[in-house]
């Protein structure tokens, strides 16, 4: 196993940043993520979420906390890590953790989510991450053998409303069901006040993007604050 119980014990109650660019965007490019990943750590990240194989491979170079990799490859329906073919290329390339699609939706190998799980603990020493979107989907990863639960995709499959900020309703709900499996808090978690809440309604650890990461969107919060 790339990450002992002990190392993911150490991400309890403590900040993991996702370093992402989008497609033609000026930064994307795996140099700048690494670059943006070390700077994170350098103000406490726990550890690094980063999307694509060549940024897994450039983010391991660089920062020396857990990597937690994915694939996304389209931009609907199940396309976070969507087979497991996928997954097995983000472990490969580096990943402590493969975050995954997580949902009950059909996946386009066809494979359950369980048989997608099985197939990533068989062939890799990764774990896995369940990118939810319900109370219904964790616990279904829950069931699959996901070593993970995370909310990223509440407010993006269709089950939850996307709330302006994170999800808190979901993941106090999920806490409360007391799966033996640490709770992530990803989407939409804007503030350090909502990061500290996210951990107060039972997160294990909270994932921050965007506020941190993603600069075109946050200048575009002050630019609009200015008209
Ligand atoms: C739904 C989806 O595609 N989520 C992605 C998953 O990796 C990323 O685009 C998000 O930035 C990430 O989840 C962190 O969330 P936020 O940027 O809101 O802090």
């Amino acid at each position: 196993m790339l990450l002992s119980p002990d190392a993911l014990e150490s991400l309890r109650g403590r900040l993991i940043v996702s370093c992402q660019a989008y497609p033609g965007e000026p930064m994307r490019d795996p140099r700048t993520t690494a670059q943006v990943a070390a700077s994170a750590v350098i103000g406490g990240a726990a550890a690094v979420r980063v999307q694509g194989l060549a940024d897994v491979q450039h983010a391991r170079a660089a920062v020396e906390v857990p990597v937690i990799g994915l694939w996304k490859d389209g931009h609907s329906g199940v396309f976070i890590t969507p087979t497991l073919r996928h997954a097995l290329a983000v472990a490969n390339a580096g990943s402590h953790v493969v975050a995954i699609d997580g949902t009950r939706r059909e996946r386009p190998d066809g494979l359950t989510l369980a048989q997608t799980v099985a197939g990533v603990h068989a062939e890799s020493h990764a774990l896995v991450m369940a990118d939810c979107g319900s109370f219904a989907d964790a616990a279904a990863a829950v069931e699959a053998g996901a070593d993970l639960i995370g909310t990223t995709l509440s407010g993006y499959s269709g089950e939850r409303p996307k709330t302006p900020g994170p999800d808190l309703e979901l993941l106090a709900e999920i806490a409360a069901a007391g799966f033996d499996v640490p709770l992530i808090a990803e989407g939409r978690i804007h503030t350090p006040a909502q990061a500290r809440q996210a951990l107060d309604a039972g997160a294990f650890a909270v994932v921050v993007g965007t506020a941190i990461t993603h600069p075109a969107t946050v200048t575009g919060w002050f630019s609009d604050a200015l008209k």
